[in-house]
């Protein structure tokens, strides 16, 4: 059984709106109910971990989803700091080399499935390990100008999905470290390649969307409608 943090203390500035996009209605619940609702709802999930903004008026103070407990903390500038706040809010019972893992607030489509084999796959890993999905489209590096400067060769080119999995203990430390050193930290991997560490990655459905700008919002009410109670 592992425990989830979930960073969800970001403005949404890409997506714009008076309201942060983790609380926007998808079928009538916000985003984030949707995406607590799906980790909760795993069997091999025992508890959830939410980082908020301190100036979050949103948040309507759920304690439990599913039977499951939720606690929340005060998140960070950075999401790096929202999901170190995460750890550190753990319960004690979550010992220095138990799996956590992160998932973003603003991905409410994972699919069971997909949590199932990353938690499989991850633990005989041993090292920590993330969802991920394969570039399919060939990819461009632009000049300043907005011109092609060159093409991008895409073969073992993955773009990284969450949720992402790790101990307790590597991962704080990982972040830790990378803080403190000013690193620009995007995901969890991130700092756990920096520590000289290479997690798993486990393939994902490429419809673990990430909601960040205005289209995506429907796309997203698409997704979870098709997902249904799904897995
Ligand atoms: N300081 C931050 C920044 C982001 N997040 C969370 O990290 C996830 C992914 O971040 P992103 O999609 O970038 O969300 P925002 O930071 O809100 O978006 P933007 O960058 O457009 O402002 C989201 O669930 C967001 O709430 C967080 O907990 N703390
Ligand atoms: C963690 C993440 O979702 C993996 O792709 C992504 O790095 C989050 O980036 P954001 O700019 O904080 O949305």
């Amino acid at each position: 059984m592992s425990w989830v943090v979930v960073p969800a203390a970001g403005r949404g500035s890409r997506f714009g709106g008076a309201v942060p996009k983790q609380y926007l209605s998808l079928f009538g619940r916000s985003v984030l109910h949707h995406t607590l609702d799906r980790l909760a709802r795993h069997p091999e999930i025992s508890g959830l971990v939410v980082a908020l903004s301190a100036q979050d008026a949103h948040w309507p103070g759920w304690r439990e989803m599913r039977g499951k407990p939720v606690l929340r903390c005060e998140g960070g500038r950075e999401r790096a700091d929202s999901v170190l706040a995460g750890l550190r809010a753990l319960p004690d019972a979550v010992r220095e080399r138990d799996w956590v893992l992160v998932h973003d607030a603003a991905r409410p489509c994972l699919r069971q499935d997909d949590l199932s084999r990353l938690l499989e796959h991850g633990r005989v890993h041993g090292v920590g390990a993330i969802l991920a999905a394969p570039v399919r489209d060939t990819l461009k590096r632009a000049t300043a100008d907005g011109e092609i400067a060159g093409s991008e060769p895409r073969e073992r080119l993955w773009r990284a999905l969450t949720p992402q999995m790790f101990r307790r203990a590597t991962l704080t430390r990982a972040l830790e470290s990378a803080l403190a050193a000013g690193a620009a930290i995007t995901d969890e991997a991130m700092a756990v390649e920096r520590i000289g560490l290479k997690p798993l990655l486990v393939e994902g459905a490429e419809d673990n969307l990430k909601i960040t700008t205005e289209a995506d919002l429907p796309m997203a009410e698409f997704l979870l409608g098709r997902l249904g109670s799904e897995a």
